[in-house]
């Protein structure tokens, strides 16, 4: 392979592109449209050294865990040309980078935050497009992203009065950890992209807050660093993702359990990765902003289709498609002693299953909308499982997440017998806009909204919130508003 900076230069464009780290060089062409951030700001770097702006974000395994040794074309070759450093064109600012530069400065105080729909649109405003359309997307017509909120709607609570409330407390366990409130973090991973220390600002926020973070498989930190910066007191769960290499998966589980994560939620709803049509387009967007569009030519065979996260993830067979009851739990329990928690289970039948195949528990999850196009809202799930089989909840513990948006939301999932929830999006929508700060104002809101809602319902404490308080109606209320962006 020619890996001279002249025939680098070359590959310059998203038909082909080469990229220049720490000296080797490698051809991202296909990883441009599964990149977390967006293709736009790596074809920022096409045909050149994107070493200054990879090294301060990425985990040093990023490159081994994302690129084949196929896509590892060699070390750059240094000709006299490349020596001399002031042919190089220098990067300039693209447009959404100066754009979010401006919003940075626009931000209003966190005093002016109230709920968590202001942190989203101040997030949206302030994250790279890319970003953005990475952390918003949902699978195909975003109806289950959106169903997910809107179920909290249809239930309403029967307030019980004078009831003494001075003493509330809204604080649980998970597994028998500690939990402040009723809330734990799911995984949601690259946090990066949002603020340069990642995950970092949610493990310090939680930490101080007493909430429990699951941090993930791709997490942007490694989690060593992310285990390292915890508390004595605090806990972190680890999500799992099975990939086809089972021996890599167990050293995977081995190191979280060495490291001192305390369960594992092994993700089941993700054997492909979803239609995320947001993030694919997200290239065509930049490029159009940036006055880089291309045009169909007639007669040109369909160039690069391009179809998304999904497909290039799939031709490399990350993630393990053969996932089963038979095989996959009693494996996981033969390699680890953690509990194991089921995360993205989307039906009754699956929840029972999962109770019979001895797991601690299952998190009701459609991975907030990302995968399966018209999975129930995992809300209606909760409350089928409830109505239909009440024993599961003898035998495990049931989360949910998807859509958690308020206090309220949080109390009525707890009413129909989760024993906790968890927010996915609202975490990252922090971070990016506020960096830990932000994430600690999340935690205030919530816990505010929680202990303010449980006292108007005549609650004290979370055993007060029970299946009779709260009811589902068969009328359609007002659409909610998620954010205004
Ligand atoms: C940007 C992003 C990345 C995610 N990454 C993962 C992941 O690596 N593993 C996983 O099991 N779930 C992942 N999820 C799903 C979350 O764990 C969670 O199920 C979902 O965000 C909950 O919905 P919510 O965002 O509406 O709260 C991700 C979600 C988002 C938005």
């Amino acid at each position: 392979m020619d890996c001279t900076t002249e025939e680098i230069a070359k590959h310059n464009d998203a038909s082909s592109c080469w990229i220049i780290i720490k000296n080797e060089v490698y051809d991202v062409t296909e990883f441009l449209s599964i990149h977390p951030g967006g293709p736009s700001i790596i074809l920022k770097y096409a045909g050149s050294d994107a070493t200054s702006a990879y090294d301060p974000i990425h985990p040093p395994d990023t490159i081994q865990k994302n690129l084949s040794p196929s896509q590892c074309l060699g070390p750059l070759i240094t000709t006299t040309n490349t020596t001399d450093r002031k042919d190089r064109v220098p990067v300039e600012q693209t447009q959404d980078e100066m754009r979010v530069e401006r919003e940075m400065k626009r931000r209003p105080p966190l005093n002016r935050v109230l709920n968590l729909g202001d942190i989203e649109d101040i997030a949206k405003r302030v994250l790279p497009y890319p970003v953005q359309a990475f952390y918003s997307a949902g699978t195909d017509d975003e109806f289950s992203l959106r169903e997910n909120a809107r179920a909290f709607d249809r239930f309403f609570f029967h307030a019980r009065v004078m009831r003494p409330v001075s003493s509330c407390d809204p604080s649980t366990k998970i597994l028998g950890y500690d939990s402040s409130l009723p809330v734990f973090v799911s995984g949601a991973a690259q946090a990066i992209l949002g603020h340069p220390e990642g995950e970092l600002n949610i493990t310090r926020a939680c930490g101080n807050a007493s909430i429990i973070q699951m941090v993930c498989t791709f997490a942007s930190i490694p989690r060593a660093q992310i285990a390292a910066a915890m508390l004595p007191s605090q806990t972190l769960f680890f999500q799992l993702y099975k990939i086809t290499d089972t021996a890599a998966t167990a050293k995977v589980v081995r190191e979280a359990e060495e490291l001192g994560y305390k369960a594992i939620f092994l993700t089941v709803d993700a054997v492909v990765v979803g239609n995320r049509e947001k993030d694919v387009r997200s290239l065509w967007v930049m490029e159009e902003q940036e006055g880089k569009t291309q045009y169909y030519v007639e007669g040109d065979p369909e160039a690069t289709t391009n179809l998304s996260g999904s497909s290039a993830v799939n031709r490399r067979n990350v993630f393990d498609p053969d996932l089963s009851w038979k095989e996959t739990i009693p494996w996981l329990r033969s390699i680890t002693k953690l509990p194991i928690v089921l995360k993205g289970i989307q039906c009754v039948e699956d929840a029972v299953l999962a109770a019979e195949a001895g797991v601690e528990g299952i998190l009701l999850s459609n991975h907030g909308g990302r995968q399966l196009e018209s999975s129930l809202p995992p809300l209606e799930v909760l409350y089928r499982i409830r109505q239909q089989r009440p024993d599961v909840f003898d035998r495990l513990e049931v989360y949910i997440d998807g859509g958690i948006r308020r206090g309220t939301d949080v109390i009525k999932a707890i009413c129909l017998g989760a024993t906790a929830v968890g927010l996915g999006r609202p975490f990252l929508y922090a971070l990016s806009a506020y960096g830990e700060a932000g994430v600690i104002k999340l935690l205030d809101i919530l816990r505010r909204e929680i202990t303010i809602s449980m006292r108007l319902l005549g609650a004290a404490s979370i055993r007060d919130l029970t299946l009779e308080v709260v009811e589902r109606v068969d009328w359609e209320p007002v659409r909610r508003r998620i954010g205004k962006l």
